[in-house]
């Protein structure tokens, strides 16, 4: 079965020949490089900086960006393509979608031209791990509440400030610290600002338990009289809030996208599952609950499909507006974790090992609906459109 499918025996058509054909190339890096190790990196709490490079050598880090900079110019599709191979495999302790699409991006708009010369190649070759560190101690939804400080000293600008959950923060050579350059100004008065790993007064924290998502490396990070130079300010001054709410949308829709490739691969090994495992004399499937069951999530999962695709052509052409994006990311993630449930029932108790895959993909995708804007702050969004 052709799980790409939108529709029975439908092709997609969002995605070209072209970008099937590099899902090819990333299904086999990811079957060979990722898969067989990604329990032993849920063990150790972190993915192998050795893999971001090779991922980089192999042309899956930042593809779109521009080829004068190190990557391949290419469009949007190929950075889905990525994602949703990553749900596929449920290797979700790889960061490559906030490196590529979320953190790259910024500094690829708004860096200066040295900065970029000096970073990016090395960002597409995964020399340098990104982060992005939004969320502190006391504020992670109301961002214009951050706290972190940033003040100018001649031709530097200086840190203070804590930041938890970030996600790549062990490994990150370089995280974009979202600061306040203005505290009387609010969301006026915030900026991006670069800071490199082994710059003098930041310290990375704690690698953070979590429930799920154990081979992701999600860090506290602190930052104690931190100088970097001004040139490592992105963009304008104290317009730092109104770059964040550009690139939102993206975020966004890559967790949809991922919520999407997720129940798609996951419902599919549990209709194998049921066919499989026998009770009363019968296989699980055959049990008419199961098989309703199984349609229904069917038909979920297929009716998402057609909305994702729609948002990523809309996207792909420039127009997906930031309700849009929300609508997907509150849908895929709430539905995904409706899904995952009732798929991890009809294991049984095999369904609650983490030897099973479906218990790992229903702790890991409990997130889906906190992170990137959770659910509610997603309906605020939404009805603030109404
Ligand atoms: C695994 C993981 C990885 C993460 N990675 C990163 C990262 O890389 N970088 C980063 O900066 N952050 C990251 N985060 C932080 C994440 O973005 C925040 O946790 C999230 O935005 C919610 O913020 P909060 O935890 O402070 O919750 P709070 O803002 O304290 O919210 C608590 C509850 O109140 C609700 N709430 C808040 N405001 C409203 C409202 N207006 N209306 C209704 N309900 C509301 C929330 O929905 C939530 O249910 C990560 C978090 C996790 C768990």
């Amino acid at each position: 079965m052709d799980t790409n499918a939108p529709l029975p025996g439908a092709a997609r058509t969002v995605l070209t020949a072209e970008h099937e054909i590099f899902r090819t190339q990333v299904r086999r890096f990811f079957d060979r490089e990722i898969v067989p190790f990604h329990r032993d990196w849920e063990r150790a709490g972190i993915v192998p900086r050795e893999l971001w490079r090779k991922a980089g050598a192999e042309g899956l880090l930042c593809p779109m960006m521009a080829e004068e900079w190190g990557g391949a110019g290419a469009d949007f599709g190929y950075s889905a393509v990525i994602t949703e191979e990553i749900g596929r495999a449920n290797a979700t302790g790889v960061g490559f979608p906030l490196h590529s699409d979320i953190v790259v991006p910024y500094i690829e708009e708004f860096a200066t031209p040295a900065r970029k010369r000096e970073w990016l190649p090395r960002m597409a070759a995964g020399e340098i791990i990104t982060a992005i560190a939004m969320t502190e101690p006391g504020m992670g939804s109301d961002l214009k509440a951050v706290k972190t400080h940033a003040r100018r000293d001649g031709s530097d600008w200086i840190i203070n400030g804590a930041k938890t959950f970030i996600s790549n923060g062990q490994n990150c050579g370089l995280v974009i610290v979202v600061c306040k350059t203005d505290p009387g100004a609010g969301r006026k008065g915030i900026s991006l600002i670069c800071v490199e790993e082994g710059t003098k007064g930041f310290v990375k924290g704690r690698n953070l338990e979590k429930i799920g998502l154990h081979a992701a490396d999600t860090s506290e990070l602190f930052f104690e009289d931190v100088r970097v130079p001004a040139e490592n300010l992105l963009g304008e001054e104290n317009a730092g809030f109104s770059y964040l709410i550009r690139n939102l949308p993206q975020e966004r829709l890559v967790i949809a996208i991922r919520a999407a490739a997720s129940m798609e691969a996951m419902l599919q090994k549990t209709i194998e599952y049921a066919k499989d495992r026998r009770a009363f004399g019968q296989t699980v499937f055959d049990f008419q609950h199961n098989r309703f069951k199984l349609a229904e999530l069917k038909a979920q999962a297929t009716m998402f499909r057609v909305f994702v695709d729609h948002c990523l052509a809309s996207h792909m052409q420039g127009g997906l507006s930031i309700e849009t994006a929300a609508m997907a990311k509150l849908l895929g993630t709430e539905m995904q974790n409706r899904l995952l449930d009732d798929c991890l029932q009809m294991h049984g108790g095999n369904g609650y090992m983490a030897d099973y895959e479906i218990g790992r993909a229903w702790a890991d995708a409990r997130v889906g609906r906190i992170y990137g804007g959770s659910s509610e702050i997603m309906k605020e969004i939404i009805a603030r459109a109404l």
